[in-house]
């Protein structure tokens, strides 16, 4: 290629990364593009965890159905398409029948972390297999995946479980979620405390990481975890989000390491857990906005560096094709 050997640094990781998940060189184009924003709701909400109310995970459902959220306005920007997967709001919302919402709930919201299982094994189970089927429909006409969620109080989930999975101390890993005061994130801090304590540090083999995502995840974490490993399965990059993502790919890289050599972390947000999961999982964040919206915002605008990387490998000449004089040896 017409340019000095690694000049295009971080970027040439992602293109044979590209190249890789592919099994192609050049790799096709990471399009079209599909987002899937998995929706659920957690009991721990009752903990006094977040400002917001429960019903704001529905309501917020409505509109990214309807195209209103962020989310969507950066979708449409890249042409990308927005899918919403319910796997376990927890009040009810008003949306007709439309391709935009698939409705694969597992339950009505988790149970509360602070004081048992979030939920039982089977429905973890369901919920990684919802993330599959998502994927593997997504990825039979899409070429690239990008992960979403909406939920609040899943910042709450993320924490618990990136201390699970990377030994985190539950004061370095627990953030501000949505923007939470002193005395919110003191309690979030101490709810995340109780449940990590419940759960084998560390766990590596795919049937403790379904404990621990039943344990202390949210519906959200367990479909994305799946979503990870459809992706995977079906040879296509996905693109990771925030915290949510992240703390959801440490449960997909216990169920099968190998998934993550095809996943992109598209930024790191302002939640701390967010850094500790990429470090752990060895994954380099492309941009870092201090974003802390989720929906898949973050990983959407890291999209077009994405596809750059694919069309450096495409479309560049090389020394011999453009007559350019190569550096002497
Ligand atoms: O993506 C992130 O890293 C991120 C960081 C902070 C908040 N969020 C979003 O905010 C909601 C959860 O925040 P909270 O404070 O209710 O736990 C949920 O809908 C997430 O998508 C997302
Ligand atoms: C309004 C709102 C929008 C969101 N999008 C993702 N998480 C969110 C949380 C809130 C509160």
């Amino acid at each position: 290629m017409t340019k000095p050997p690694g000049s295009l640094g971080v970027l040439e990781d992602v293109a044979a990364q590209l190249c890789g998940t592919a099994g192609t060189c050049p790799p096709p184009l990471p399009a079209p593009t599909a987002v899937a924003v998995f929706a659920a709701d957690h009991g721990v909400h009752t903990q006094g965890v977040t400002p917001w109310p429960q019903e704001v995970t529905a309501q917020m459902v409505a509109n990214l159905v309807r195209g209103g959220a962020v989310v969507n306005a950066f979708a449409a920007q890249l042409g990308a398409d927005v899918v919403v997967v319910d796997v376990g709001v927890a009040t009810s919302y008003a949306v007709e029948a439309t391709p935009a919402l698939l409705r694969r709930k597992v339950r009505y919201g988790t149970a509360d972390l602070a004081v048992g299982p979030a939920m039982t094994l089977d429905e973890a189970r369901l919920a990684v297999e919802a993330g599959i089927e998502v994927a593997t429909t997504l990825a039979a006409d899409h070429g690239c995946l990008v992960t979403g969620d909406m939920g609040i109080t899943n910042t709450t989930a993320s924490a618990a479980l990136v201390c699970a999975f990377t030994g985190a101390s539950p004061a370095e890993a627990t953030g501000r979620g949505t923007g939470v005061d002193d005395r919110t994130l003191a309690r979030k801090v101490e709810v995340v405390t109780r449940a990590v304590a419940r759960v084998p540090e560390r766990p590596t083999t795919p049937e403790a990481a379904l404990a621990a995502v039943a344990e202390l995840g949210g519906l959200e974490h367990a479909a994305l975890a799946g979503f990870v490993l459809g992706a995977a399965a079906a040879r296509v990059p996905v693109l990771l989000d925030g915290v949510i993502a992240g703390s959801a790919a440490l449960v997909a890289a216990a169920l099968c390491p190998t998934a993550l050599e095809h996943a992109l972390a598209g930024h790191t947000s302002a939640e701390p857990g967010h850094g500790l999961a990429l470090r752990a999982l060895g994954l380099r964040p492309l941009l870092g906005l201090d974003l802390r919206l989720g929906e898949g915002t973050g990983a959407l605008l890291a999209l077009p560096l994405v596809a750059s990387a694919a069309r450096a490998l495409r479309d560049v000449a090389t020394f011999d094709s453009a007559g350019v004089t190569g550096k002497d040896e």
